[in-house]
């Protein structure tokens, strides 16, 4: 049994009626690439972001030990209105490391570059990020994660409406941060990332159907992936 990075028991999350999660149980493996997959409604991004400790759930207990954690949400959560350059988004990575109001080190600079590099989104670097276009946002969200340099990355469909090549690129990315060391948890509709992925969790109507080694492992248990 490989260490684990996640521990997550009984989890359950309701929105006032709603159920979301009901009693989920994941151990996520250290250094694995973890795709969740599952219909429309499962609960998916709701356990990716308790995973990511960015949401309370109603019960239950996440244990990610010393790891540090990278949220890259689905869409962005910044004001229109606020003069922020492509290069300040991605910046605010480093800050989980640094802190807001602490200068930022040489080794979080070389990071960001790295990220805009890795994204090809270096080009924007000056550009007011309201004026980017949803595709492009997503990749400086996903550099902004990858500045941060987390123990656990955890992706909201990093690939989801994307140009082949952007997917692509944000597939490496993750391919990238594994190879790292990162634990990468992923909650996709994305075939090619499913493919790439070590463990898979399946989840229905709030709870865990299935968690397979990979892809192979769905296919030989006769089980869609959606
Ligand atoms: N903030 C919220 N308030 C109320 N209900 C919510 C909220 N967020 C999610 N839900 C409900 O919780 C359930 C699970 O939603 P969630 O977004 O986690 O599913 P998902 O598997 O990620 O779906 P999709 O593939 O469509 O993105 C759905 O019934 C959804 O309507």
């Amino acid at each position: 049994m490989p260490p684990l990075a996640i521990v997550a028991r009984a989890l359950t999350v309701d929105f006032g009626g709603t159920v979301a999660l009901d009693g989920v149980d994941v151990d996520i493996p250290a250094g694995s690439l973890t795709v969740i997959v599952g219909p429309n409604g499962a609960g998916k991004s709701t356990l990716l972001e308790v995973l990511a400790g960015a949401r309370e759930p109603s019960a239950g207990s996440v244990d990610v030990g010393a790891h540090s954690r990278a949220f890259v949400p689905q869409r962005a959560d910044v004001s229109e209105h606020l003069p922020l350059t492509v290069r300040d988004v991605v910046s605010v990575g480093a800050w989980g490391r640094t802190g807001a109001l602490r200068r930022i080190a040489a080794s979080d600079r070389a990071a960001i570059d790295t990220a805009m590099q890795r994204l090809d989104i270096a080009p924007l670097a000056r550009h007011p990020f309201a004026s980017l276009s949803g595709g492009q946002r997503q990749r400086a969200l996903l550099a902004q994660g990858l500045a941060r340099r987390a123990g656990i990355l955890l992706l909201d469909e990093p690939t989801t409406g994307l140009d082949a090549a952007s997917a692509e690129r944000n597939r490496a990315a993750a391919a990238h941060e594994r190879a790292r060391g990162a634990t990468v948890v992923c909650v996709s509709h994305d075939d090619r990332l499913v493919s790439d992925a070590d463990h898979v969790v399946e989840l229905d109507a709030g709870r865990v159907q299935t968690t397979h080694a990979s892809l192979d492992d769905i296919r030989a248990a006769n089980a869609p992936v959606r």
